[in-house]
């Protein structure tokens, strides 16, 4: 693949860190000197997320310069799908952002769907989300010739969000794939959460997620989501405890207004550096 924008790029071994914000996965790429024709980028993100062929990711993430914010980025979504947002990505953005002094702690960055406000502590983010959605409440959707009570918020990207007694032994890509692909929410899709409340008040979630079309070990607007609608359900109320599948723990901090409307919308958790690399040019042959 020519990935190069000046010519003299292209072959060359094209420098990454990979993060992991609870388990959800990214290739961070410093673009600010853009690396990839715009043309070429939803290809690229294909290949270097292939697990096992390649580096292997949920996500891609660009770090590029803003003219209104301390960066930019693109971020796609492990088929070459844009996403206008990702919670995850968004904590590991911008401790990578941090790390390598293109934004001061307290940092704002330009997403599609908006400006992100973002504060690192050591390995922890808190990232502020731009405004939820109106959330349709109680919807039954038919599946498989069965009723299914499905909630519904666009906290960044669009959510579904679904209360099961069974979340371990359920099958989350069966059920979420069904759901992703419902026609309520064609053309779009939606990604699916799957959420039982826990002995100790916490909320554990499974996320199929669309743009990757697996489950994925923590989804961050995925999590806002359930926690939001839980509390408009008048089961939680801020701050809501999130147990990812990977178990680990992600924090939602809102304020719930009247008419159900989520202001406020703060997602925290640590974010990691697991590994720089280089992408050797073979690797995108
Ligand atoms: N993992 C993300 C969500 C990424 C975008 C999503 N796959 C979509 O296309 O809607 C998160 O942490 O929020």
């Amino acid at each position: 693949m020519e990935y190069g924008m000046d010519g003299g790029m292209a072959g060359r071994p094209l420098p990454f860190v990979k993060m992991s914000g609870t388990g959800n996965d990214f290739i961070i790429i410093d673009h600010r000197k853009p690396l990839i024709e715009p043309e070429a980028q939803s290809a690229f993100a294909r290949l270097v997320c292939r697990r096992k062929f390649s580096v292997g990711a949920d996500g891609l993430i660009l770090i590029e310069d803003s003219e209104v914010a301390d960066f930019r980025w693109q971020f796609y979504n492990a088929d070459g799908s844009l996403a206008e947002m990702c919670g995850n990505g968004a904590r590991c953005a911008a401790r990578y952002a941090y790390i390598h002094s293109i934004a001061p702690a307290r940092m704002r960055f330009e997403t599609l769907a908006g400006i992100i406000e973002a504060t690192v502590s050591d390995i922890n983010v808190s990232v502020k989300m731009t405004e939820p959605g109106r959330a349709i409440l109680h919807r039954s959707l038919e599946v498989e010739d069965e009723k299914i009570l499905v909630h519904s918020i666009d906290t960044g990207v669009p959510h579904a969000v679904v209360f099961v007694d069974d979340i371990e032994s359920m099958d989350v890509c069966w059920l979420g794939s069904l759901i992703r692909h419902h026609p309520e929410f064609a053309p779009a899709g939606t990604n699916v959460n799957f959420v039982h409340r826990e002995a100790d008040g916490a909320f554990k979630v499974r996320t199929y997620e669309r743009g990757v079309e697996d489950e994925t070990m923590a989804c961050g607007t995925g999590a806002a989501a359930a926690a939001l609608v839980s509390a408009m359900l008048g089961e939680a109320e801020s701050p809501v405890e999130i147990i990812t599948s990977g178990g680990d723990r992600l924090t939602i901090v809102f304020d719930l207004q009247s008419g159900n409307q989520a202001t406020n919308v703060f997602l925290k958790g640590p974010a990691h550096v697991i590994y720089k690399g280089e992408l050797s040019a073979e690797a995108l042959l």
